[in-house]
């Protein structure tokens, strides 16, 4: 028998980094799918509200998630800023992200990837380093095990060192008024991540900062009145 076609979700996925930080966000269902889609929403800084007429514990029973205990009402996705869908009722899900068509509400819906306006990625999170895989939804799977490959090779060390060049970049831009700068992709080399690994945070410092032609005399926090 020959295998059905497979084709991924989107034609030519756009991915993005969104802030979700005191916006309004609604879940459609509170099974095991929903409790992962709410716990991602609340890491992101959302208000979480489910709509289900019965949720597992991690939702039932938290303080952060505000749980209307009752079947979704048609329309009501129009008062979110974001909205995902993952019940156990396909029609509800097709309605959910109708509504959100109709509201210019962005819907994912966890059980039918032809009506999303998004997809979640698999997220390997080090500090605010974020390193996430899209298989367009072709190997929902295989995003994960690419993810935990990932989560071995970026460790807690790539979090910090992410700070630390923050933070020079900053004295960058204080000193040269840019941080396009030659010497990045130089900096950047294994001695600087081993030194960060090894905790030796100054020298690393350091090392950017010569690579960078910065002498680390501008303090980015620091505003020099004019003489
Ligand atoms: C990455 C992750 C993020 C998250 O959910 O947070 C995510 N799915 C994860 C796990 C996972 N999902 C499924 C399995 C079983 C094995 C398998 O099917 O592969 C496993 C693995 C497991 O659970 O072990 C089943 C599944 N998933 C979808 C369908 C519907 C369909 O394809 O029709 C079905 C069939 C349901 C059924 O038949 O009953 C659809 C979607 N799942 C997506 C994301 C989006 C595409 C992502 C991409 O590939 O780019 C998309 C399109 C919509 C969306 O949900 O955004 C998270 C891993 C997090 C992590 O661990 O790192
Ligand atoms: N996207 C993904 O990553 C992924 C992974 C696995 C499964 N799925 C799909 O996600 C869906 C949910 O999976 P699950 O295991 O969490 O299901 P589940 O059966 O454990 O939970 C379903 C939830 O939907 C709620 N519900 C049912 N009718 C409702 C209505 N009218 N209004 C509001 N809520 C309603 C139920 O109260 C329950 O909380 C399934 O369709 C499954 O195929 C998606």
């Amino acid at each position: 028998m020959r295998a059905p076609p497979v084709s991924g979700v989107f034609e030519a996925p756009y991915p993005v980094v969104l802030d979700l930080v005191g916006k309004r966000a609604l879940v459609v269902g509170a099974g095991p799918v929903a409790a992962r889609k709410v716990a991602g929403l609340l890491r992101a800084g959302a208000h979480v509200t489910v709509v289900a007429p019965d949720a597992v514990s991690e939702i039932a029973e938290d303080p952060d998630v505000r749980w209307h205990e009752r079947p979704y009402r048609r329309g009501e996705v129009a008062s979110y800023a974001i909205a995902i869908t993952a019940t156990s009722d396909p029609a509800v899900n097709r309605q959910v992200a109708r509504d959100g068509n109709a509201a210019n509400v962005w819907v994912n819906s966890a059980d039918d990837p032809a009506n999303c306006a998004f997809i979640l990625p698999s997220v390997v999170q080090r500090g605010q380093l974020q390193v996430s895989v899209s298989t367009n939804g072709r190997s929902p799977a295989m995003a994960q095990w690419a993810r935990r490959r990932l989560e071995q090779l970026f460790t807690d060390a790539h979090g910090a060192a992410l700070d630390v060049l923050a933070e020079v970049r900053a004295e960058v831009q204080q000193a040269r008024g840019t941080s396009e700068v030659d010497g990045w992709t130089d900096a950047l080399d294994d001695h600087f991540f081993d030194l960060v690994a090894a905790g030796e945070l100054d020298a690393a410092r350091d090392q950017l900062r010569r690579a960078l032609g910065v002498d680390g005399e501008h303090d980015p926090t620091h505003q020099e009145v004019p003489s």
